[in-house]
């Protein structure tokens, strides 16, 4: 299976390369649409009364016409509604003239019960709102819960940001081509979709290759060589060391949350960095993690030069007092070469809001160590407010901007996770759970991701991976599950990565 998330202007690109390269033209590649379309209305609803298929003007309509013609030919009453003439010349208009089923207008589609729908409107060149009678024909197909198969994205779905222009079908399945695009995993979009296919038309995995396509499904498969696994030679220090600083003595489960996760995800060291006045609460409850006192920059910069941590996660339960902000800058330029990586969470980015211009001041130093930032989508608003706002902008194209403008990784968290590096790169995510949607459990993420860097694990892949394992985990765990549980919860799915 391939991972890379399309842009429908990508998926255009894609389209281009395979006519120019030949043999097949751009109603070879209609046909095999169309096709594959008709193919899963036939598989799914073998004993469909009737299908209906509804046809807007471009080549989405062109897919359309298609199917109905190939369902017709296969012997099922299919009645076709179009809300115009494809365009004379294109495509669609020759798969239009290939179909001989009457056209009837849009305005006379009702959906009848034991009918299927096929929704051709509208895929990726929907360029503003719906409006009019094609919402009053999607509003009345939602309400009528009848089977709803779409074409390449449920009509009124921005396949580029998953974005709900005016209304959108909520379908059954919907069919796309080559690729998923980035507005089959984005919310709202993404819950429109029902079961995503993915049929291949013939577009080569080297054409895909050539397009500017930067975006990709987060999966195992394209990180999983990355998972670290300690040699044989291994020890404790070697496979890798993080520091979790602790809040005061009345906020320490966050941060106990994060060192144990990190512990799980393979860190060979764990060190909870604590205030004196928080050590008892800490060490009440801490085993196999090591307990160190650290009240000052002072004291922290000792902790580094005695012990060379590799990563440090700062931010849970911390507070969000503006010392909490100034420490976390003086840790990047004092400390700045002793230690790689700083993961930055919770309150950790909510105490930056207040000083983001030296924040992103010292982001542009040429030595400033990596950094990843896992905001929830409040903190992303505190700490890239004029990003948030921006309402041109996609979750995708949010994370991005926000790593190029921190020099940081982004994981941007919710439903729809988006991973984003500063060179372009990034991925959403498609096995989050709802399970997930518990306090502490934002806390369990910094410390797996803090661990797979301590392993040396590449950035992107270490951010990509933690979020696939931590939602893993959970899934696998299930209904009842608290943060306290996914430390313990990752062994299973770490156990099924390594080796
Ligand atoms: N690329 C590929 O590899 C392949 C692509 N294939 C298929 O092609 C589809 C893309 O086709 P497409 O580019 O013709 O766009 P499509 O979605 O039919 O809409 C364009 C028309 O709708 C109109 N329109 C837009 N929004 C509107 C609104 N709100 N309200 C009213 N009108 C609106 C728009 O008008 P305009 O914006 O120009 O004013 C234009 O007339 C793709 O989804 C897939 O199914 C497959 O055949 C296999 C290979
Ligand atoms: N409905 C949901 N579906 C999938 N993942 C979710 C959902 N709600 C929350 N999550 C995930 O749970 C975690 C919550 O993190 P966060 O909001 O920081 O919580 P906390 O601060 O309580 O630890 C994030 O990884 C987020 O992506
Ligand atoms: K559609």
């Amino acid at each position: 299976m391939a991972f890379e998330l399309l842009t429908p202007s990508e998926m255009a690109e894609a389209d281009r390369l395979t006519i120019a390269a030949g043999p097949v033209d751009g109603i070879g590649l209609m046909r095999r649409a169309g096709c594959s379309v008709a193919d899963v209305v036939l598989q799914r609803f073998p004993g469909a009364k009737a299908v209906h298929v509804l046809c807007g003007p471009g080549n989405n309509g062109g897919d359309g016409y298609v199917a109905a013609r190939l369902l017709a030919e296969s012997g099922v009453a299919v009645r076709l509604f179009a809300t115009a003439a494809p365009r004379s010349g294109g495509d669609a208009a020759l798969a239009a003239a290939e179909c001989s089923v009457k056209v009837e207008p849009l305005a006379a589609f009702a959906p009848e019960s034991g009918a299927i729908v096929v929704d051709a409107l509208y895929g990726a060149g929907l360029s503003k709102p719906l409006d009019g009678e094609v919402v009053e024909a999607i509003t009345r197909t939602n309400s009528a819960v009848v089977p709803v198969i779409s074409v390449d994205l449920p009509s009124g779905v921005s396949g580029a940001s998953g974005e709900i222009m005016g209304s959108a079908f909520q379908a059954t399945v919907t069919v796309t081509f080559a690729r998923k695009k980035p507005g089959h995993l984005l919310y709202p979009g993404r819950a429109q979709c029902g079961e995503v296919v993915v049929a291949d038309i013939g577009i080569a995995a080297a054409i895909v290759g050539a397009t500017s396509v930067r975006c990709f499904e987060n999966d195992p498969a394209w990180w999983r060589r990355h998972f670290p696994s300690p040699a044989n030679d291994a020890h404790k220090y070697s496979r890798g060391h993080v520091g979790v600083f602790s809040g005061g003595p009345s906020a320490t489960g966050a941060a106990r949350l994060s060192a144990m996760a990190a512990a799980r995800a393979g860190a060979g060291a764990v060190t909870v960095l604590s205030p004196g006045a928080a050590l008892a609460a800490n060490a009440a409850h801490l085993t196999s993690i090591i307990l160190r006192r650290s009240d000052t920059l002072q004291d922290a910069l000792a902790f580094l030069g005695a012990r060379k941590p590799e990563v440090l996660v700062y931010g849970p339960g911390l507070g969000s007092e503006p010392e909490i902000g100034r420490f976390a800058l003086e840790l990047m330029s004092v400390a700045e070469g002793r230690f790689a990586a700083l993961v930055l969470d919770a309150d950790g980015i909510t105490s930056l809001s207040h000083r983001r211009a030296a924040f992103f001041e010292a982001r542009k130093r040429p030595n400033a160590p990596a950094l990843v930032l896992t905001p929830h989508h409040g903190e992303f608003g505190r700490l890239f407010p004029g990003i948030a706002a921006d309402a041109s902008l996609s979750k995708l194209e949010r994370a991005r901007a926000a790593a190029a403008k921190a020099n940081a990784i982004i994981i941007y968290k919710g439903p729809d996770t988006v991973i984003a590096v500063p060179d372009g790169r990034a991925a959403i995510n498609a096995n989050g759970t709802s399970l997930l949607a518990t306090a502490g459990s934002g806390d369990v993420l910094s410390g797996i991701v803090a661990a797979l860097l301590a392993q040396r694990m590449p950035a992107f892949e270490a951010a990509c991976a933690a979020v696939w394992i931590h939602a893993e985990a959970a899934r696998r765990f299930g209904p009842g599950l608290i943060a306290e549980d996914l430390p313990l919860a990752l062994r299973e799915v770490v156990a099924g990565l390594s080796g």
